[in-house]
């Protein structure tokens, strides 16, 4: 994995510092991370809603002139008190996701570490704009989380691209052209959306990716922006991915993005049963099991805490 990263061109950083308006109040923070996914968490159990605005995200997230991080997370009370907490994350341009599954595992070990009555439960349930998610401590280093059942209609995705004749409920293996390339792409929605590319030369892509990402992000088809995902299938047992993020830009790791990517290479005949999923930042297990639901199962550890002075 190392040897991996070391391969990946240094990401863009800032060249000037982030533009901001309004004065940012100081606010204590958790910076947490999942194979190198990395979040600046906060605490709001007493607060109904997220209190950044997205120019301050920007801010906060920048790896010069801020805490540097792929997104802010908020840990919001429950709206129904059967469940544990609330779950809002933006992304470090300012847009808000509908999911992320580095990020929920990573709020709650959060929740763990600062809570001993959570820590006490073996399960957590932390709603999100996708629905309510069911988060296992399955060992020290293992975070199981119930994603739920993807999500397939074209339209629900969301993309305009329709179905092969053969495949009337998803969009598998379509072509789309971009300038002088055709990518056949597979739509999965985990509540975020998810655009599927299995190539057979990692290598080559890992070196356009920064190129041909934001062109398929944006690209026409995507009337809510789409996450990328260039997969290739080892075995059956093992695929490698790596992303272009919405919002966000090239990361180590994306867990909606390896779920998506297993029933993409499933739906494509590659994958059987549970999955070894290798991504730059490290390795998660996903399976899309037998009852439709998908389980991501990976670390999340706290890195440190801190004091944002605004
Ligand atoms: C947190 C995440 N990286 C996804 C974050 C959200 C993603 N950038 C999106 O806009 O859907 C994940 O699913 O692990």
């Amino acid at each position: 994995v190392y040897t991996t990263y070391l391969s990946l061109p240094v990401p863009e950083l800032a060249t000037r510092r982030p533009e901001r308006e309004m004065k940012l109040s100081p606010f204590q923070f958790s910076k947490y991370q999942g194979l190198g996914n990395d979040f600046v968490i906060v605490d709001h159990r007493h607060q109904s809603h997220p209190a950044l605005a997205t120019e301050h995200v920007k801010f906060v997230c920048d790896r010069r002139f801020g805490v540097g991080a792929d997104g802010v997370i908020f840990l919001l009370p429950p709206k129904e008190s059967t469940n544990d907490a609330q779950m809002r994350i933006l992304n470090s341009d300012g847009s808000e996701p509908e999911m992320c599954g580095n990020g929920i595992r990573c709020l709650a070990k959060y929740m763990r570490d600062i809570s001993s009555e959570w820590r006490s439960k073996r399960i957590l349930r932390i709603e999100t704009p996708a629905g309510v998610m069911f988060v296992e401590f399955v060992a020290e280093d293992g975070i199981k989380v119930d994603m739920g059942k993807p999500i397939l209609d074209p339209s629900a995705v969301p993309t305009t691209l329709k179905p092969d004749a053969g495949e009337e409920s998803a969009a598998v293996d379509i072509p789309i052209h971009i300038e002088d390339r055709t990518f056949r792409v597979t739509c999965v929605s985990m509540g975020n959306p998810h655009c599927i590319i299995l190539v057979d030369n990692l290598e080559e892509i890992e070196a356009t990716l920064d190129y041909w990402g934001p062109r398929i992000e944006k690209a026409k088809w995507f009337p809510k922006r789409t996450n990328v995902e260039f997969v290739k299938v080892v075995d059956q047992n093992q695929i490698k991915v790596i992303v272009w993020e919405r919002g966000v830009g090239r990361t180590l790791a994306c867990g909606t993005g390896a779920c998506a990517s297993v029933v993409a290479a499933k739906l494509l005949g590659g994958a059987v049963g549970e999955q070894e999923v290798v991504l730059p930042g490290g390795k998660l297990r996903c399976h899309w099991d037998s009852d439709e639901h998908v389980y991501m199962t990976g670390p999340a550890e706290k890195v440190f805490e801190g004091h944002f002075v605004g």
